[in-house]
């Protein structure tokens, strides 16, 4: 088990991560999101052991890290995966698989498993960007590392790409069982292939929780933006409801127990109706997504709230429409901010 605690990392006088703890169970992958610059990579490089750590330790079983005690990288047993895809340019893909392997079934093995088996023979620069990844993720594997970190993989891919990539790289992390810290810019990446999600702001975790929670019940509001479309509504909090001006739903504390509140409201909890002569609101905007409308909605309140629907939903900004509150599950609730 790969465990972390009170880690801190400073480039000189600048602390750039403070009091970081997780740990990863045998075959778990952590999600690691957060705003530009707030110390992802950094953290990489630390339990890589490529930067030196300012306080705390790193613990794998086999070694432990401290700020006292380096363990070089060689001897940490680690896997890293580059968004640039590392590869040697003058060796075939076999080549940069086997590159220092004692044992190279292994290599078919993961050359079979990602759908390499017709690209061995060819250089990395006749490749597309999925197959060079693809490469570098069988490379990493075939070593057998005991844990695996990934640095933005699929960032230099298309959309189209992504989407299925991102599926393949999870399934052979699970069939190799080994625990993968992934670093992406991705909400939705982190939401749909971690096991939990590690929310960091400005260097400290935020929330690590499953996808489910974290996108549910963010432990605050910060959280609550970074991780989906987020607006907020007054409410009053009673024995686990909130009352708002477009309805009444169950709803969980996060940081109050009871009392004057703002309402978490994804999209998908707002039902909106195309009714104008009980209009609550007016459409101030629309996003076209494919498969469905995102509309922003002026209530009379003048508090904005967004709603998702179908993109066979004609609405128009200017449209009168009427909003309710439409979930079974809790929304997360936070005490009032003043204004
Ligand atoms: N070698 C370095 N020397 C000094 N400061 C650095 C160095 N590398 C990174 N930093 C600073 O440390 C902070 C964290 O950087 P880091 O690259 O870890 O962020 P990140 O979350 O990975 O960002 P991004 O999402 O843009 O890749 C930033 O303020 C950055 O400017």
């Amino acid at each position: 088990m790969l465990s972390v605690s009170k880690l801190a990392i400073d480039y000189g006088s600048n602390r750039v991560v403070s009091d970081l703890d997780l740990s990863l169970g045998e075959s778990e992958i952590l999600m690691l999101v957060g705003p530009t610059g707030c110390g992802k990579s950094t953290i990489l490089q630390a339990l890589a052991g490529l930067i030196p750590i300012s306080a705390g330790e790193i613990n794998l079983g086999t070694w432990r890290a401290t700020p006292k005690l380096h363990v070089p990288p060689e001897k940490r047993r680690v896997g890293m995966v580059f968004q640039d895809f590392a590869l040697f340019p003058h060796l075939t893909v076999q080549q940069n698989i086997c590159f220092r392997l004692k044992d190279t079934s292994l290599a078919e093995h993961w050359i079979e498993l990602l759908g390499l088996g017709a690209f061995v023979d060819k250089k990395p620069a006749t490749l597309s960007g999925g197959q060079k990844q693809r490469v570098a993720l069988a490379r990493t594997l075939a070593h057998q590392p005991d844990f695996v970190l990934l640095d933005e993989p699929l960032s230099n891919l298309d959309a189209a790409l992504k989407d299925t990539l991102r599926w393949d790289i999870r399934n052979a992390l699970k069939a190799a069982g080994v625990p993968a810290i992934w670093v992406t810019h991705d909400q939705e990446e982190a939401l749909s292939v971690g096991d939990r999600v590690g929310v960091l702001k400005e260097g400290s975790i935020q929330q690590i929780d499953t996808p489910e929670h974290c996108f549910s019940l963010p432990s605050n509001r910060f959280v609550a933006r970074f991780l989906g479309e987020a607006s907020f509504i007054a409410g009053d909090y009673q024995h686990g409801q909130a009352s708002t001006a477009i309805g009444i739903a169950p709803a969980q504390g996060i940081d109050c127990d009871s009392g004057a509140v703002d309402v978490l409201l994804r999209p998908d909890d707002v039902l909106l109706a195309q009714n104008g002569d009980n209009s609550n609101g007016t459409v101030t905007w629309v996003r076209f997504e494919g498969g469905s409308r995102l509309c922003a909605v002026e209530l009379q309140c003048n508090t904005l709230v967004t709603s998702r629907v179908s993109h066979e939903v004609m609405v128009r900004p200017g449209d009168k429409v009427h909003v309710s509150l439409s979930t079974s599950h809790p929304l997360a609730v936070y005490q009032r901010h003043q204004s």
